[in-house]
């Protein structure tokens, strides 16, 4: 890796290099990139891949190098053999689907009381020279331009789907019926709503906007050009995290209902009332991590909640795990607990199998990253060491040209109420509607 190089030194033209400077000059080459934004934090990173074809590998965080790995909810690892020590390897299936941006092009981007400052840095060890020379000079020949691209206003307009409320509630009734035949605990159907932009939007200023409106969120916005996608979140659910110090992070969360009063005062968390369904709802995914530690026999974990969270306009149920993975002496716990974890069943249900074939049978569309995890692997921020946060993708949307998808799901059980479960979409929606509607 080379050393870094504040982002002013790469400017031609005097204007201080930005995020969307790297963007679109990987955009315009094909090259994928990842740009994000980690919860309760200012920095944004962004890194540009140049393999035009991303390659498929197992999400294997001992492994990979630095990097952005995005899986899409179809990436289910079988255990082969789960009675294992702590100590020792736990075999999984592994499966190569999901896709892995390597930080060929690595940026940071600060802003302390006001003044922008970053520094970029290129991995000359792994990427092609030429093809890094290419990127500069493109880069540097398009970045007179790149501020018309900016400042693009755009309206939206919403796809009718008549039949799309029908169809979901029908399919909730489905569910519940099997709920109470007892065939499955719990399931979550998604859906998905569909808008037209004017023109194609800016993703990064989606993303900067993103930013702002949700703090607490993990924000990210990944290019895909293979598949001509651009896929923008803006999620509270972590899966799986392990800092520089080998503290290892996850979270069970469910339960969801509007942070706001009726008459548009904002809710207190503490005082947020839950019902017996949504307690339940969220017990079912604490259960599901606990029963993953158990399969590795890890009993070493803090367990702190479940408590009420905010989630820009929604509440959530939300209780946290944490492990001292030197201290258990179990360096692999991220991969193993990533590959036992996904799909949790906040996004998929109990019994994992059954919820998986039948979400397979009943949704009529295809989640793809939706409902997958993605997150930045082995980045080295500050010379600590590196670390990897890797966030379940809900509240996300994809982005094909003028064409956006968004989806949302909601955690079912016997006590669903079919019309309610489909409102709890349309607010799931909002989170990233009420950005869009003010580009
Ligand atoms: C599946 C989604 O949310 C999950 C996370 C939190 C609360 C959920 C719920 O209340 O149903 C879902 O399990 C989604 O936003 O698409």
């Amino acid at each position: 890796m080379q050393p870094d190089y504040p982002i002013n030194t790469l400017s031609t033209t005097g204007r201080q290099l930005k995020a969307i400077d790297l963007w679109e000059t990987a955009h315009s080459l094909g090259f994928p990139a990842a740009l994000w934004r980690l919860p309760n934090q200012q920095d944004k990173h962004l890194i540009v891949s140049f393999d035009e074809v991303l390659p498929r590998v197992p999400a294997d965080l001992d492994e990979l190098p630095a990097g952005f790995l995005v899986s899409p909810f179809d990436n289910l690892s079988s255990t082969a053999q789960t009675n294992m020590s702590a100590n020792a390897t736990l075999e999984l299936s592994t499966s190569n689907r999901a896709l892995f941006l390597r930080a060929d092009i690595q940026a940071l981007f600060s802003e302390t009381n006001g003044v922008q400052s970053g520094r970029v840095r290129s991995d000359s060890l792994t990427a092609n020279e030429s093809t890094a020379d290419k990127f500069w000079q493109t880069l540097a020949a398009q970045q007179n331009n790149l501020a018309a691209a900016q400042a693009k206003q755009t309206t939206v307009t919403s796809f009718s789907d008549p039949d799309a409320q029908a169809e979901y509630v029908r399919n909730v009734a489905l569910a519940v019926d099997a709920m109470k035949r007892g065939e499955i605990r719990k399931v979550v159907l998604s859906r998905t709503k569909r808008v037209l932009f004017s023109d194609t939007p800016n993703a990064v200023d989606l993303f900067d906007k993103l930013c702002q409106k949700y703090p607490t969120a993990f924000v990210s916005a990944v290019s895909i050009p293979e598949k001509g996608q651009i896929w923008i979140s803006a999620t509270p659910e972590r899966l799986v995290s392990i800092d520089a110090n080998g503290i290892f992070r996850t979270a069970s969360l469910a339960g969801t209902q509007s942070a706001f009063e009726p008459d548009g005062t904002p809710k207190r968390p503490p005082e947020a009332m839950w019902s017996q369904k949504e307690i339940e709802e969220q017990a079912l995914v604490s259960r599901y991590i606990i029963e993953c530690f158990k399969k590795i026999r890890l009993r070493e974990y803090l367990e702190e909640g479940p408590k009420t969270l905010i989630a820009g306009n929604l509440m959530h149920l939300s209780t946290c795990f944490i492990v001292d993975t030197q201290a258990v002496r179990y360096p692999q716990l991220g991969t193993v607990m990533l590959r036992l974890l996904h799909p949790t069943s906040a996004v998929c249900g109990t019994p994992r199998d059954v919820a998986f074939t039948f979400i397979g049978q009943h949704e009529t569309h295809d989640r793809e990253l939706y409902s997958g995890f993605l997150g930045p692997v082995n980045i080295n921020t500050n010379n600590e060491g590196p670390e990897s946060d890797l966030f379940v993708h809900i509240r996300c949307m994809k982005l094909e040209g003028r064409l956006a998808t968004l989806y949302a799901g909601a955690g079912l059980t016997e006590d669903s109420v079919p019309e309610r479960e489909w409102q709890e979409t349309e607010m799931k929606c909002q989170t990233l509607l009420s950005v869009i509607n003010n580009v």
